[in-house]
């Protein structure tokens, strides 16, 4: 019996159990929610977002915070979707949570998705070799693929060896070379969206800030992950001051799109180097991935700046930075979203692999139902 078919089983002990999957995606956790939720009610996705941030909140606080979970946790709930967005219908919706609300875009759990949502049997697909799931996410319909390979039982299975590919809702840069002040000096970033609106700053802009002692441990403006500790302090900084500037956001954070103003939120900084995209998100949560919402921006930045021409594939890691943690990333297409942005649409690709099964229990007679976090 594989853990799958475990899952059918009953080895609930209460009723409110919460049955988890749990995978990660070059690292980053994704706790895959496969029961413990009542009904979403809403008829958009974007309802449904605003149906559990009111109603279900305590829910997302039991997986993500401790002591089931912890400050850089991250969850997917899956939702039966049966609306059209556009033209395209969705096979299933997903909403995302983080230690500080739900996200509207969020790529290494679409890859950690992709594979799950073969291996499952949730969703039957009559063909195997490349599959396409479509995904819809809070900012639109992700077209994600799978290399699936069909069992002499007749089922189908993700192939851990090879990239699960997602397509990128259309990303575009906002605004390149802002220039503000941080902590007595003058600092530049760009501005892009992948899904998510992100500040994308360069480590040399941050550089001056370091310990003088730290500083001498770069090198060509390289990030050095022994000192990653500083650097993303420095950055949940600047997110958090650009997010208390409401010029800032209503400058910058705005879609363009009027039926996605649930969209208009600063979700992070990402620190660049030439391979390193360290995405700072959320209530300063550390993507142990190089962050595939992050990279759909950075690319549609690189492609705007015109230093990343159509169809070249750019490889970024993470935080983590071995080779076995890299999101490859290109622009397949490039479309006039509005008479003002020229957006393109990324390939994100990556792998994800399963780390275990989780029933979590919340006790009438715990004052810990709702979990904690130890302050920044
Ligand atoms: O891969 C991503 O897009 C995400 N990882 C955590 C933060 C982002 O949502």
């Amino acid at each position: 019996m594989n853990f799958f078919q475990e899952l059918q089983t009953n080895y609930d002990i209460k009723d409110d159990t919460i049955k988890i999957v749990e995978m990660h995606t070059c690292g980053e956790p994704t706790r895959i929610i496969v029961k413990g939720y009542p009904t979403i009610k809403g008829t958009t996705i974007l309802e449904k977002r605003r149906y559990v941030k009111e109603n279900l909140d305590y829910l997302r606080k039991r997986i993500i915070f401790e002591p089931r979970g912890h400050k850089d946790q991250y969850g997917a709930i899956l939702i039966k979707n049966d609306n059209e967005n556009g033209d395209e219908i969705a096979d299933i919706g997903v909403l995302f949570m983080h230690n500080e609300g739900y996200s509207t875009m969020c790529g290494h759990a679409i890859i950690a998705l992709g594979r799950f949502l073969i291996d499952s049997n949730i969703l039957k697909f009559s063909n195997d070799g490349k599959v396409r799931i479509n995904i819809e996410c809070p900012c639109g319909i992700v077209p994600t693929f799978v290399d699936t390979i069909r069992l002499s039982n007749g089922r189908l299975q993700a192939r851990s060896d090879k990239d699960v590919k997602f397509h990128s809702v259309p990303s575009f840069a906002i605004a390149i070379d802002v220039s503000i002040e941080f902590k007595e000096r003058k600092i530049k970033f760009d501005i892009a969206f992948g899904g998510a609106f992100y500040i994308i700053i360069s480590i040399k802009e941050l550089l001056p800030l370091l310990p003088e002692i730290l500083q001498e441990n770069y090198h060509h403006n390289k990030i050095m992950l022994e000192n990653f500790k500083f650097i993303t302090e420095l950055a949940g900084d600047l997110t958090e001051k650009c997010r208390n500037s409401k010029e800032f956001i209503q400058e910058y954070i705005i879609h363009p799109d009027n039926l996605k103003q649930d969209l208009n939120f600063l979700y992070g900084t990402i620190i660049t180097d030439d391979i390193y995209n360290i995405c700072i998100f959320a209530n300063r949560e550390i993507d142990r991935s190089p962050c595939g919402s992050g990279v759909s921006a950075r690319v549609a930045l690189q492609y705007a700046k015109g230093i990343l021409p159509l169809n070249q594939t750019c490889y970024y890691q993470s935080v983590i930075g071995n080779d076995n943690n890299k999101f490859s990333g290109k622009v397949i297409k490039s479309l006039q979203l509005t008479k003002e942005i020229q957006a393109v649409i990324v390939e994100v690709g990556g792998k994800a692999y399963y780390t275990g099964v989780s029933t979590l229990i919340i006790e009438n007679d715990d004052s810990f139902q709702e979990g904690f976090l130890l302050p920044n």
